[in-house]
């Protein structure tokens, strides 16, 4: 069961000096999720997530920050593809409670909208909310853009979709918050370095892993999957099947599409427990491609910023 909480219990002596970076503008959720996993940390922001996990593998920044399932969307197959593309670990997991408000120029009504701008995520997220509104949707790069955009460029008619914390930046007010579509929604971000978990001693571990395989190999793969951590005791604690029309991962120097992969998570640690090392054996054996893509501290806690 997930505890609730507003700080972090996981929090590692980070040197001041570490760098995180994250796609959007200050204020953009995956921006507060470094600040809560990394407290004390610089915050590096990008254009695009490809860019801040680039960041990593250059060694421009320590960690990058990537929103990989929400309650509502489930797995964000977009951003795997980047883990599987780029030489870097999975380092720590974070789990926000998203509460979105709706943000405006200080006076304006929602009478007064014509259009709502946000991350295409968080537009999904809030369906039905805007159809109430009757308003036009714009999909910009991020949620803290959206405010950015609307407060730099004056917009009297329109309304952006953030933290409450994007607004106070920028100086807007909140004219309606928990705006989503279900009360309970939550983002789980993953934090990556190029070396994967670095200072948590104590706490239970878990690994993340992909699983490629062909189309018509979906039912075979899942009973393999299944039947080696089942047979081991190792609890799953997620399984999807994710993919369409070709999921691109680096082999080498070698980039290799396939049709569908997998995304397993488990519980304990794949460098030190025997049983979850001879269970990832026996799905390599049969798999057509598999990348751990780390091993880190397991954090049930949904942390609750607003
Ligand atoms: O735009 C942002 O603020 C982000 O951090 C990105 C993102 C996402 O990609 O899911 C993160 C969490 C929210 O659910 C909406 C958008």
């Amino acid at each position: 069961m997930a505890s609730f909480s507003a700080c972090s219990p996981l929090e590692l002596p980070h040197k001041l000096s570490l760098k995180v970076a994250y796609q959007g503008v200050p204020g953009a959720y995956s921006e507060l999720a470094a600040r809560t996993a990394c407290p004390g940390c610089f915050t590096l922001p990008c254009r695009t997530l490809s860019s801040a996990v680039l960041a990593v593998e250059s060694g421009e920044a320590d960690r990058a920050v990537l929103p990989v399932e929400s309650t509502m969307d489930g797995t964000a197959l977009r951003n795997y593809d980047l883990l599987l593309r780029h030489d870097v670990r999975v380092a720590r997991e974070i789990t926000l409670f998203v509460r979105y408000c709706l943000l405006a120029m200080p006076g304006v009504h929602k009478a007064a909208l014509r259009r709502v701008m946000s991350h295409p995520v968080a537009l999904a997220h809030c369906g039905r909310a805007l159809a109430r509104l009757g308003v036009d949707r714009e999909p910009v790069e991020d949620t803290a853009g959206a405010v950015r955009l609307l407060s730099t460029r004056r917009m009297f008619d329109a309304a952006a979709i953030a933290s409450a914390r994007a607004g106070e930046i920028c100086g807007l007010d909140v004219i309606d918050e928990g705006v989503q579509d279900e009360a309970w929604n939550t983002t789980r971000f993953l934090i990556v370095s190029r070396d994967g978990e670095v200072g948590v001693a104590r706490a239970p571990k878990k690994t993340s892993m992909v699983v490629a395989h062909a189309r018509d190999d979906a039912m075979a793969m899942l009973r393999r999957v299944l039947s080696a951590f089942a047979s081991r005791g190792v609890n799953l604690t997620k399984l999807e099947v994710v993919g369409g029309d070709g999921v691109v991962v680096r082999k080498g120097r070698r980039l290799r599409a396939f049709a569908r992969v997998m995304v397993v998570d488990f519980e304990g640690s794949v460098e030190e427990e025997e049983n979850v090392r001879e269970a990832v054996k026996e799905v390599e054996g049969s798999a057509a491609f598999v990348r751990v893509l780390g091993c880190y501290a397991s954090d049930k806690t949904v942390y609750n910023l607003e």
